[in-house]
């Protein structure tokens, strides 16, 4: 964790967006401390970028305050909020070179060279394109006009930097060398950092505090640990992690038991006033279930398809009554389709959620 963390650096009441009377976020409280790196993530149209872009400044929001740094802004212009944005788009000046965009917007607050030179120096070292400083954004590969857009940023020394899906224009690859700068970046500077994607990698591996959303909703806001570990519901145990956790129609039995395909299985999980029979969904993330040798395991499955990736196999599999699930098979011994397999895990590591899909504990 950075700086400072422990003040409020970013704070979100009620905050709510409609176009033309048609609501797509619909009041979000959220508080961000300082230094935090918060990742927003969420299907395609849940309402990430809006919301970003209302702490931008760049929609206005339909209802509700937004503080920075113990500062209503709600109503400020983007330049008077302290914040610097970094968009997907790069945004760049195609005939200025890079040093000219790096300094463009302190030209525009009328800074003095000097300072301006500094910064742009200070930058381009952290970022590592000193080098590039004289080239034209035409002349870079899509890696260095994205340092060049981030460095832009830095420059203007924002109090909160908010990034919207930085990497997406970049190939995979370069993502990753990416992503780890970002990291480095945010560890270097201290700075609250806000970072919209819909790639569940970035946002586990960036955040100190990932939000999920849905349709304008917070679905859980938590450590990546804590989302992935503690999933408060279907939608979140099933966005986040890949391959997909999976989720099982069951049947709550007596005795804590759950009764899944016909088979009867521990759940570890006490919930003891439901009713016997009750419908619930049992989720079991595929790198928990363990392929037993011999067929003592608690739920037998036909392997359907399987997939080699070296280190681990996919088993794509179905139960005895047709639902699917998906088992991360590590071992030298390859599964091959049309096997029928023995599949055991650990009753603690079962979740299990309610006919509404939330958490039962
Ligand atoms: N200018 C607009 N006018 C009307 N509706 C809009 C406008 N901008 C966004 N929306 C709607 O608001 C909702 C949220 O959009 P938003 O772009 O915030 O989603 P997102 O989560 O960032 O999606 P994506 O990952 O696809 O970028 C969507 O249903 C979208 O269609």
């Amino acid at each position: 964790m950075t700086n400072g963390m422990g003040n409020k650096s970013v704070v979100l009441q009620d905050v709510q967006k409609s176009y033309g009377g048609l609501p797509v976020v619909h009041g979000i409280d959220l508080t961000i401390e300082e230094g935090e790196f918060v990742v927003f993530v969420g299907p395609s149209g849940c309402g990430k970028s809006t919301l970003l872009r209302m702490i931008a400044g760049l929609e206005d929001v339909t209802d509700g305050e937004i503080e920075i740094k113990g500062r209503i802004v709600t109503d400020l212009d983007p330049s008077e909020r302290g914040i610097a944005m970094v968009f997907q788009s790069y945004a760049l000046y195609p005939h200025m070179s890079v040093r000219d965009n790096l300094a463009f917007g302190l030209k525009m607050a009328r800074t003095n060279v000097a300072e301006i030179d500094t910064r742009v120096k200070a930058a381009s070292a952290i970022l590592k394109i000193d080098h590039l400083l004289d080239r034209r954004p035409g002349q870079l590969s899509g890696g260095q006009r994205q340092r060049v857009a981030i460095g832009r940023a830095i420059v203007r020394k924002p109090d909160v930097f908010l990034f919207d899906e930085p990497l997406s224009n970049l190939d995979a690859e370069l993502r990753v060398s990416m992503r780890i700068e970002i990291a480095r970046l945010h560890r270097e500077l201290g700075n609250t950092m806000i970072y919209v994607t819909h790639d569940q990698t970035e946002a586990m591996t960036l955040a100190d505090k990932i939000v999920v959303l849905r349709d304008g909703r917070v679905e859980q806001a938590g450590t990546p640990r804590e989302i992935y570990e503690n999933p408060e519901n279907t939608f979140v145990a099933g966005f986040i992690g890949s391959p997909r956790m999976n989720l099982l129609s069951a049947r709550w039995g007596e005795g804590g038991l759950v009764d899944v395909a016909g088979e009867r299985v521990e759940s570890a999980v006490p919930a003891a006033d439901r009713p016997a029979g009750a419908a619930v969904t049992l989720g079991l993330r595929p790198e928990h279930l363990k392929v037993a040798s011999d067929l003592t395991g608690s739920l037998t499955a036909r392997v359907d398809f399987s997939e080699y990736l070296g280190g681990t196999q996919y088993l794509y599999c179905q139960l005895g009554d047709g639902q699917s699930l998906t088992v991360e098979h590590r071992s030298p011994v390859s599964i091959a389709a049309g096997e029928q397999v023995s599949l055991q895990f650990e009753p603690s590591n079962c979740r299990l959620f309610d006919e509404g899909g939330n958490r039962l504990r």
